[in-house]
């Protein structure tokens, strides 16, 4: 697993190394200087003109280093400190006279030169409000400077919970952050101002926030394959679960078709569609290995039979939004015993009857918003969502029993009592009509095959951005089709056979 902490548990971890492990605070930020020293020279950057930007906080601190360290290698630094003589800590203080005591030389004002790379040590995780004035001014100053920008821990401005730019932000060709990737060097946009990321080891001990229910996780997509259901040589078509997919309306048989076939491709042994007479035919012949059921009105004797029947149930994706989706989505989610994912319309339908989800099961449901969708069932709109992506998915999934799987570039899985889960696989390619539909057979694939909804809703989201990425390598990134990302998911799953 992949940990990334926010602000303050990176904080609450350098505070244990130093108090309770005993190392030095300066001692954690001459590693962290030497590590910063160290990228830059294996990267081959132009070290001919720098150009060391210091805060008043710790991050200055390093930056003082960073540059005492080069300026012992003979370079030529510039260093300006733009932070407040009074607010600088006792390790930035003591780092800048070191500085001073090797020879070097602190200026005020930072000037538009030649440079050949800017660090920036302005401020770190301990940014606590929007830029504004003269670290405004010069952030975009540097911005428009044509050296190299090196990020000390994570561009200034950046917020490390959340990634959103706090007013201005240092674009950045290379970070260097220390010891774990940070929130905010996850979720965009933070993770495209930091450029290329590099993880220093300094020796901060990272356990304990391992272990805190409030860190947020990720798979190691190299070790995807150990997450994923067994196939088991003596097995037949009801070992892998007997799925029932409702969805697709008139005009929308394509919906039902990519959660089939994707249900089919992660491994469910059988698949039924519910959908309405029109996509019959065109289903039938879409995907001949499923099974179609089809209705003209709503018949709550064969919606009860079908639910008896099923192991796992997709509902929701095309569905539209009638009176007669509106009564099949009642009835299943009031009624069903096995596991559920809600994706689409089904989650449309919900926002406007949530009466619906009183009484429900915990751990049975699976919902899968885009943030337009969340922003329905929560009420809240779509920016903030985003500027809160983790409390607003946990939010949720405390006040309704449920695994939130909030879509995105970098979707987030929620479930309570679980550390929460974001994805990092996938790519622009997805941001395409029919790569939710594909997502949700995924996931009921995996329940089929006897995930628990939170796992199962976690590797599927990782599957189905590793998908992505294969389909990526053979369409390009404008031309991949939703359908394609089950070739993908073909594609990724047959690695584990290698
Ligand atoms: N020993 C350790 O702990 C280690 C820490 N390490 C390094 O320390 C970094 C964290 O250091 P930190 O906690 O001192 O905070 P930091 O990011 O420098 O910023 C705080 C300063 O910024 C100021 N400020 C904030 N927002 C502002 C705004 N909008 N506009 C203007 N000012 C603003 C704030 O001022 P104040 O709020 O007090 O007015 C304060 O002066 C971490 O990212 C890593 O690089 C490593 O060396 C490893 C060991
Ligand atoms: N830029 C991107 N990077 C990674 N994943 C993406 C990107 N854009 C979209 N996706 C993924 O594609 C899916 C889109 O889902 P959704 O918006 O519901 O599509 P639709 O309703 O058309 O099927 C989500 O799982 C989302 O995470
Ligand atoms: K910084």
């Amino acid at each position: 697993m992949i940990y990334f902490p926010d602000a303050g548990q990176m904080k609450a971890a350098d505070r244990y190394t130093i108090d309770v492990l005993g190392i030095p605070s300066l001692e954690l930020m001459e590693r962290a200087a030497e590590s910063c020293v160290q990228i830059m020279e294996a990267e081959g950057i132009d070290l001919s003109k720098i150009c060391v930007i210091c805060g008043s906080g710790n991050n200055g601190g390093d930056g003082f280093a960073i540059a005492r360290m080069l300026k012992e290698k003979k370079l030529d630094v510039e260093l300006v400190f733009i932070g407040k003589e009074v607010s600088c800590t006792e390790e930035t203080r003591r780092q800048m006279q070191l500085f001073q005591k090797v020879g070097g030389r602190i200026s005020n004002t930072y000037e538009e030169k030649e440079y050949s790379v800017i660090v920036d040590a302005i401020f770190g995780v301990g940014l606590s409000r929007p830029i504004e004035g003269k670290y405004f001014e010069i952030i975009e100053s540097l911005n428009r400077s044509k050296a190299v920008r090196v990020a000390v821990d994570i561009p200034s401005g950046i917020s490390a919970d959340t990634g959103c730019v706090m007013g201005t932000a240092v674009r950045a060709d290379l970070t260097v952050t220390f010891q774990k990737r940070k929130l905010g060097l996850i979720f965009y946009p933070g993770c495209e101002y930091a450029g290329r990321v590099f993880i220093a080891d300094i020796g901060i001990c990272t356990e304990k926030m391992e272990e805190d229910a409030e860190t947020v996780f990720s798979y190691e997509p190299s070790l995807f394959s150990e997450l994923l259901p067994e196939r088991k040589p003596d097995s037949h078509k009801g070992t892998y679960g007997k799925v029932l997919i409702i969805a697709g309306s008139k005009g929308m048989a394509g919906a039902a078709y990519l959660n089939a076939l994707s249900a089919y491709r992660t491994g469910a042994g059988l698949v039924q569609i519910y959908t309405v007479e029109e996509n019959r035919m065109i289903l039938q012949q879409l995907l001949p290995e499923a099974i179609i059921t089809a209705y003209d009105s709503y018949d709550e004797e064969e919606v009860r039979g079908l639910l008896t029947w099923a192991d796992v149930v997709c509902i929701g994706s095309g569905i539209g939004v009638n009176e007669c989706s509106e009564k099949i989505l009642e009835m299943v989610v009031k009624n069903v015993q096995v596991p559920c994912v809600v994706d689409a319309d089904g989650l449309n339908i919900l926002a406007g009857h949530p009466q619906y989800l009183e009484g429900i099961s915990a751990g049975q449901f699976v919902f899968t918003p885009h943030l337009k969708e969340m922003s329905r069932l929560t009420r809240i709109d779509v920016e903030t969502l985003k500027s809160r992506r983790i409390d607003a998915a946990r939010a949720f999934a405390e006040k309704y029993p449920v695994v939130c799987v909030m879509k995105d570039a970098r979707t987030v899985v929620a479930c309570a009592g679980r550390q929460t889960y974001v994805n990092i696989s996938g790519n622009a390619a997805m941001a395409k009509a029919g790569s939710g539909d594909v997502l949700a057979g995924i996931i009921t694939g995996l329940l089929a095959q006897g995930k628990d909804c939170f796992e199962g809703a976690c590797i599927g989201v990782l599957l189905h951005g590793m998908a992505g990425d294969a389909a990526k390598v053979e369409k390009g990134s404008y031309s991949v089709l939703a359908r394609e990302l089950a070739d993908g998911i073909a594609a990724v799953l047959s690695r584990k056979e290698d």
